[in-house]
């Protein structure tokens, strides 16, 4: 299995949305990031946008919800065409019947941990979940600097995934660019998040394609 690549639209142009939206379609995924300016101190958009987006995206969407109340706000994001919901562990009660609401709804369920949140909190949770989220910058904003610190919450990740005989996907999100793939990629990352790197070129299906072969040739190797 290769690598995957989600652009996120919270570096495009919201006043052109689905033009935007157009132009990664080269990629795996669309990185969706939901911000309630509770849970993160900025704010995006809610479930009426994400329904829309949904409804316009070639690419199946990956919601990143960086809300309060995940508990009763997930499930909706998978009714609402989500193929698969990511909720911050910090914000929720429940982790476990979050997971198993997405699932039943037919949306991938995954776990988000931010820089400061221990890896361990997250590792009872893997059987129950298709993919986790290393945050590597504090969520609410694009363009922050990576934070190569993050990167042994990755391997562990990997390490108990490998153990446990699970199918995990491995995502990081926050900083990736062309200088900063290979190191997610090598340290067991597999879902590539990235918002003004690939926003910010010129010709976005080419960078998509860089980033790609970047994270590939590491992955081949590891
Ligand atoms: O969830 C978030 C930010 O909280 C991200 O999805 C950002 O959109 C990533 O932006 P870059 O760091 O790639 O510019
Ligand atoms: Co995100």
């Amino acid at each position: 299995m290769g690598i995957q690549i989600a652009p996120s639209i919270l570096s495009a142009d919201f006043a052109n949305l689905e033009r935007d939206i157009l132009t990664v379609g080269g990629a795996d995924w669309l990185h969706v990031d939901v911000m309630d300016g509770h849970f993160v101190p900025n704010m995006t958009f809610g479930l009426p946008v994400v329904e829309r987006i949904c409804e316009v995206s070639p690419l199946p969407v990956d919601a990143h919800l960086m809300i309060d109340d995940p508990d009763r706000w997930a499930p909706r994001y998978a009714e609402a065409g989500a193929a698969s919901v990511t909720f911050h562990l910090e914000a929720a009660h429940d982790p476990r019947a979050i997971a198993a609401d997405l699932r039943s709804l037919g949306a991938r369920a995954s776990c988000a941990i931010k820089p400061g949140t221990p890896v361990e909190d997250v590792l009872p949770l893997i059987d129950r979940l298709d993919m986790v989220l290393v945050m590597t910058v504090e969520p609410g904003f694009g363009g922050q600097s990576f934070m190569a610190d993050m990167m042994p919450k990755l391997r562990t990740l990997r390490a108990a995934a490998e153990a446990a005989g699970r199918d995990l996907r491995l995502q990081t999100d926050g900083g990736i660019a062309r200088a900063t793939v290979g190191t997610v990629v090598e340290a067991g990352c597999d879902v590539v998040v990235a918002g003004s790197a690939i926003y910010g070129a010129e010709d976005r299906a080419a960078e998509i394609a860089m980033l790609r072969e970047l994270g590939e040739r590491v992955h081949h190797h590891a």
